[in-house]
């Protein structure tokens, strides 16, 4: 029996995984349709939540509602059931891209300032700021994360592994970090014995006090302080770029300012302004005048100027030109079209970005699109040092090898907005030297406070305490149901994982845990003892903090799978629902660059594949709904058909793409369906589809591939025009008509 609770929430997103919505989700649709299960959507773009923050300005026609507020409201339910893509958490170049771009289908939407004068544009800034980074993520990430690779994706890979760059003993390359001044040097953390309230406060060097922010605190939560000093970053870049020169590394930054949206950019400004200092030194004036803004990268540079005489443009690029000559050589991104490290601060992300170099040799490409030895520049020492283990470890032993590696899941703590990626609303930059203190509001006590200096950037974390007791009870029920050892990531020199390793001594005593190997290790350790094992083909779970989880779930992932697109990623909702990510990367922009010069995609949407099951699964055994379960079974086993058979997308046009690899799943699916004898009725509903998609198998995959080779148009990049997007992404009229015949 299905009632009308039994929905699952498809999100729409932005860049591939959304064009791959346009024809996966009808396939889903007409399945899940078969056991009476409902699909909706929601739309959570970027471009719709611009236009959800404006509805005033915009006709009845145009306006949107507030998905993402609906959605996190849904979160609370223990019916959610939502599938969740990736999408764009914007910078502001892409932001402001986005803008315009809807300005262009003659949405009113208004121009983001980013120095607001007048209250109209300080209000339009305070709506933007709500869009800006990463900011669907954690409205709807109410509970951990459960993510791995599923046994069928492992053996896939081992059967056929994706390349890995050779690892020379004479690699130059290496991540360089603060060894000083950082965030790890000055953390100060404390929990809360009962529920209370802090100020964050600044005493001025003349005792005056300012409340920066008020704070209600649960009894039990943690809650850490930290700062950066501008002038050692600022000394610490310099010594890495002269480093670079003297030795002939290349030069990269890896931060990630999309889901670090405050301290990050400036972090990035600051190597924008001492990579260019030349540059900043001579024009300094003329870009406060313009409105240069170097948190957002050179590009901010190149477009500002376009106000200026282009006499004066053109000494500028020179400039720009001759701080090429003097520091080392940088990164690139795009080395055909000029587009470096520090172009804008979205391009390079250091969970993606770190992976993607060890596995290439630890190189990155050059100015000349050649592959050179790289020094990884991340400033934080609490999480760079994992990245020199791993590159020592390849150093010493070689790439590692996706046939014969274990794996390394993980369990990460991330619900309610847990440590460094809920700071941003406690994140300051400093205007002038003084103190930063947190007060015990009732007592008036200081509890922790530092010294500062104008510039630098002071921040608070919170982690509540009961995401802490879910996050161990979660580590505990993965290590049972894998039979796997699970190390917690706490390291020793830490004030805040101190906190956190009394409570996971306490909360580890509640549950059962004869035969099992759990343990606490320093990061360092941690990593060394994961991969060792995993080179002798041992599994072992990383249970860690939020930020480990997202880089750890990208590095061992690409080692292991070769992307992390291929992910099983589960967030089971502290109230009982669930939600489902799909994989643990992003939404590939370069994906859809060349799905309009050439009509190909090679999106993967296993990472669809495999939350849908996992989705459809928990939905059949919460409302004891069979064909739910049923439905879900048969995708898991159709996903691994798409495995052995080869049928998952080509990264070259004329070949197999997403949408060949959405009729396979389709195809396979509804073999797996028809032949099963649980549910006749529904075996009936689908031989009819099975029988006809395999008869018209060559047809079909003809008619997908026939349109590769061209440009294609799908009306905009951040809000496509829905009818040419699926026009694009369905371009079979075979297989169109046979989904058709099912929903009939
Ligand atoms: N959960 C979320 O919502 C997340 C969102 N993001 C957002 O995504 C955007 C891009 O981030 P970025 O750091 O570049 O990382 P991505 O994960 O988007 O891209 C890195 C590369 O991984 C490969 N890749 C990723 N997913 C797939 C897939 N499903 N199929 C095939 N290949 C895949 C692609 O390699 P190749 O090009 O070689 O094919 C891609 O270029 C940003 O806007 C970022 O903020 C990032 C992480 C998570
Ligand atoms: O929300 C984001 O910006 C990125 C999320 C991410 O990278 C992750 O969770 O792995
Ligand atoms: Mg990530």
């Amino acid at each position: 029996m299905t009632t009308s609770t039994q929905k699952i929430i498809y999100t729409i997103t932005d860049e591939a995984p959304a064009l791959a919505t346009h024809s996966l989700l009808p396939i889903i649709r007409s399945f899940a349709a078969a056991a009476g299960i409902e699909v909706d959507t929601s739309d959570i773009s970027v471009a719709a939540r611009v236009l959800a923050a404006f509805p005033e300005r915009l006709s009845e026609e145009q306006r949107v509602p507030d998905a993402l507020a609906e959605l996190g409201e849904l979160t609370q339910s223990p019916d959610a059931n939502i599938i969740k893509l990736p999408n764009i958490s914007a910078s502001v170049p892409q932001l402001r891209a986005a803008i315009a771009e809807l300005q262009s289908q003659g949405y009113d939407v208004p121009e983001y300032v980013e120095d607001p004068k007048t209250d109209e544009d300080k209000e339009n800034k305070a709506r933007y700021s709500k869009i800006l980074g990463s900011a669907v993520n954690p409205v709807l990430r109410e509970g951990n994360s459960d993510r791995r690779a599923p046994a069928a994706v492992k053996a896939f890979v081992r059967k056929y592994p994706h390349s890995m760059g050779a690892w020379s003993k004479a690699s130059q390359s290496h991540a360089d970090y603060m060894k000083g001044g950082d965030f790890f040097s000055s953390e100060q953390s404390i929990t809360m014995p009962e529920a209370g309230a802090v100020r964050i406060e600044f005493v001025g060097k003349d005792g005056s006090v300012e409340v920066r922010k008020e704070l209600a605190l649960q009894k039990g939560e943690v809650l850490d302080s930290m700062f950066m000093s501008a002038n050692k970053l600022r000394d610490f870049f310099e010594g890495t770029l002269n480093d670079c020169k003297a030795t002939g590394v290349m030069w990269s930054l890896h931060v990630k300012a999309t889901m670090m949206k405050i301290s990050h950019p400036i972090v990035f400004g600051h190597a924008v302004t001492v990579y260019y200092k030349d540059l900043f030194d001579k024009w300094g004036e003329t870009f406060d005048q313009i409105g240069v803004n170097p948190n957002n990268g050179l590009s901010s540079v190149y477009d500002k100027i376009k106000q200026l005489p282009e006499s004066q443009q053109e000494e500028i690029l020179q400039d720009i030109h001759d701080c090429y000559a003097e520091r080392p050589e940088m990164a690139m991104v795009d080395s055909v079209k000029g587009i470096t490290n520090l172009h804008v601060p979205s391009d390079v992300i250091v969970d993606a970005s770190m992976p993607a170099m060890i596995r290439n040799s630890g190189q990155m490409w050059g100015r000349d699109g050649k592959q050179k030895d790289t020094k990884a520049v991340m400033p934080e020492s609490t999480y760079a040092r994992i990245y020199q283990e791993v590159i020592n470890f390849c150093k010493t032993n070689g790439a590692f090898d996706p046939t014969t590696m274990g794996t390394i899941p993980n369990v990460g703590l991330m619900a309610q907005k847990a440590e460094e990626y809920g700071s941003h609303d406690k994140t300051f930059e400093m205007t002038a030297d003084g103190t930063m203190r947190v007060v015990d509001a009732a007592s008036g006590d200081v509890l922790m406070q530092h010294d500062v200096e104008e510039g630098d950037i002071w921040r608070a974390c919170q982690t509540k305490d009961a995401p802490i007791r879910d996050w161990v009870k979660l580590a505990v029920t993965r290590a049972r149901n894998s039979d796997t050892p699970a190390i917690f990531w706490l390291d020793p020199e830490r004030a805040h994982d101190m906190q956190l390793k009394a409570k996971v001594e306490e909360y580890l005593i509640d549950h059962d845990l004869a035969g099992l190997d759990i343990r606490i290790m320093g990061y360092n350790n941690a990593i060394r003892e994961s991969m060792e094992r995993a080179i002798r083909g041992q599994d072992t779970i990383s249970v860690t903090g939020n930020v480990l989880r997202d880089y750890l779930t990208d590095l061992f992932p690409i080692m292991e799978l070769g992307t992390s697109a291929k992910m099983l990623s589960i967030v089971p909702l502290m109230a009982g629902g669930g939600m489902y990510e799909t994989g643990a990367g992003g939404s590939a922009p370069k994906h859809v660059q060349q799905l309009v010069e050439e009509n190909h995609l090679r999106w993967d949407s296993l990472g669809e594949f495999l939350a849908l099951a996992a989705s459809l699964e928990d939905m059949g055994m919460k409302y004891d709904n069979p064909s739910a379960r049923l439905l879900g079974q048969a995708l898991d086993k159709a996903t691994g058909h798409i495995l052995e058979n080869n049928k998952s997308p080509s990264r070259k046009v004329g070949e197999l793409d997403n949408r060949g690899s959405h009729f396979y799943l389709a195809m396979y699916w509804a073999q797996e369906l028809a032949s099963q004898s649980d549910n006749p009725a529904l075996a009936d509903v689908f031989k009819p589809l099975a029988e006809q998609m395999a008869a018209n198998e060559q047809k079909i995959v003809d008619e997908l591939n026939a349109v590769q080779g061209a440009p294609v148009d799908i009306g905009g990049y951040y809000h496509a025009d829905p009818a040419k997007a699926s026009v694009a992404m369905r371009p079979s009229a075979t297989l169109n008509g046979l989904l058709d015949s099912l929903s009939v």
